[in-house]
């Protein structure tokens, strides 16, 4: 591991106590021991009874204790977390243990930012959040207009990558949302973020149509004949490999995945329903388009199983490994 690797680990924020968060930081911890060292930002009497932490005062300090524990940056809620049923009176840390994670990559005190689940309706409701999720949050936070989200399998061969360009919006409201702005940005945020951090030096991105069969010529839906074959046309002769609007129902199969990087779906669940089916367990959601690098794991804060042990930890494995792996790289 170099050295920077050991100055400068990775911060994940506790996310929702009352979920499934802090007993998989601590699995995280048995799993990686001081191989990956990294720093979870949280209430230490909210991780499960018997996890072997350490404390310490800032992120640099992390690699001299991970060997003998969890290394925690204490920060103390107001309230106890009962598993599944989140309290109000945490909602405010829980978002702040958030901006502090951010605050430490920024300057430099940690080389990724990775987030466990957050519940957006707790947060919400106990504290005004007035984000859709983290993806948002972050970009306000760094000060950045446009981020992308790209969910990226860790078992899948061929891989898969998708990039919902709509997020968290009602599906009546996508048609509206999905403009040709908005596709553009998406693409050239995707390239940039496929060429820095994944290394590929002519990304080949697809894109999903919005309807059925991509439209079928004007009979199932208009979108792709209003603008988005000319907007990809356009976006081709800027120099981007893309291909599309192609039928979302025929992308995803391990043939098809061969022929593009990254594919841009439409909405939420487009590209998110095909990359949870095909390795749940391995999915890392990423943030492109922030000054710093920011992973989490697929899945949400999943208070029916919170507290009762059953919970996989390999989704936060995995992206604290493409966390790792891409700040370091980002150092380089
Ligand atoms: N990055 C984040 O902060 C994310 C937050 N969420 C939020 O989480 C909350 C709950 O969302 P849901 O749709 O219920 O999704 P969820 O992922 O929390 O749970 C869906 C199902 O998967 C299971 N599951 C989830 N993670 C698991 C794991 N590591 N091991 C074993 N089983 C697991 C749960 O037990 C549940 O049956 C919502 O507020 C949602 O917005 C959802 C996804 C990501
Ligand atoms: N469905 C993905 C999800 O909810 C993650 O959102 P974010 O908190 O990473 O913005």
């Amino acid at each position: 591991m170099s050295s920077r690797a050991l100055d400068c680990p990775v911060i994940v924020s506790c996310g929702d106590p009352s979920g499934i968060g802090p007993e998989l930081a601590a699995r995280a911890w048995e799993h990686f021991g001081a191989r990956l060292p990294f720093v979870w930002i949280g209430d230490p009497a909210h991780l499960p009874r018997g996890t072997k932490i350490r404390e310490i005062s800032q992120p640099s300090e992390a690699s001299t204790h991970a060997s003998a524990g969890l290394p925690v940056l204490p920060h103390p809620f107001p309230a106890a977390a009962e598993p599944g049923k989140p309290d109000p009176a945490n909602a405010r840390a829980v978002i702040d243990v958030i901006a502090r994670g951010v605050d430490l990559v920024m300057r430099g005190q940690g080389s990724a930012l990775c987030t466990a689940p957050i519940h957006k309706k707790a947060l919400h409701d106990g504290a005004g959040f007035a984000f859709p999720g983290h993806t948002e949050f972050l970009a306000h936070l760094a000060g950045v207009d446009r981020v992308v989200m790209m969910l990226a399998s860790s078992n899948a061969t061929p891989p898969l990558r998708v990039v919902p360009a709509t997020i968290h919006i009602a599906l009546a409201d996508v048609p509206t949302a999905f403009t040709p702005q908005l596709l553009r940005d998406t693409v050239r945020i995707t390239a940039q973020g496929l060429r820095r951090d994944f290394g590929f030096d002519t990304p080949r991105i697809a894109v999903a149509g919005l309807n059925p069969h991509a439209g079928e010529g004007g009979a199932m839906g208009h979108e792709e004949l209003d603008w988005m074959n000319d907007e990809i046309a356009s976006l081709r002769a800027e120099g981007y490999a893309l291909s599309g609007p192609l039928p979302a129902d025929t992308l995803f199969h391990a043939r098809a995945r061969q022929t593009y990087d990254a594919v841009i779906c439409a909405y939420h669940d487009q590209a998110l329903i095909p990359i949870k089916t095909l390795d749940f367990d391995g999915g890392v959601n990423i943030t492109l388009g922030l000054p710093f690098v920011r992973t989490s794991p697929d899945h949400g804060t999943a208070y029916d199983i919170a507290g009762l042990g059953r919970a996989n930890p390999a989704s936060l494995i995995a992206a604290l490994e493409m966390a790792a792996r891409m700040g370091a790289a980002r150092g380089a």
